[in-house]
């Protein structure tokens, strides 16, 4: 067990799922089919979780949850974005209101 974040370790796995067999790996299948798929099934979890908060339990929320995080991750790896890089904008933002953030942005 190391002390990184399970969605690090997880990037970790799903990267390595590059070439890998799809016939043994989801992940490798979703690689092999490519970015649409990718993004098609990220737009899919979102929307499960969405309806899970809307009509399900928190339990539904959380698991569908974790299935979104898992594509998302799977996304990250095909885009080449590393968790890090995600992690470096939120770590921008510690202490930043959303409203004032979005009060200075000049593409409004
Ligand atoms: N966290 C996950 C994870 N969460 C969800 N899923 C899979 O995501 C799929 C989602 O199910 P759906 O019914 O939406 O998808 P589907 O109907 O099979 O696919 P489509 O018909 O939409 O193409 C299921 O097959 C789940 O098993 C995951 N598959 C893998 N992981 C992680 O990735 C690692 C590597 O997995 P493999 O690549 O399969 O070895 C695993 O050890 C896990 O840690």
């Amino acid at each position: 067990m190391t002390d990184q974040h399970i969605l690090d370790q997880l990037y970790t796995v799903v990267s390595e799922r590059k070439g890998a067999d799809p016939e043994t790996s989801y992940t490798a299948k979703l690689f092999a089919k490519g970015t649409a798929k990718i993004a098609q099934k990220v737009g899919e979890e979102g929307v499960e979780t969405v309806i899970a908060a809307l009509a399900e339990t928190p339990q539904k929320v959380a698991s569908e949850s974790a299935d979104l995080l898992y594509h998302l991750t799977v996304l990250w790896a095909d885009q080449g974005v590393k968790p890090e890089d995600v992690w470096n904008i939120l770590a921008e933002r510690q202490g930043i209101s959303g409203i004032a953030e979005k009060a200075s942005r000049t593409d409004k």
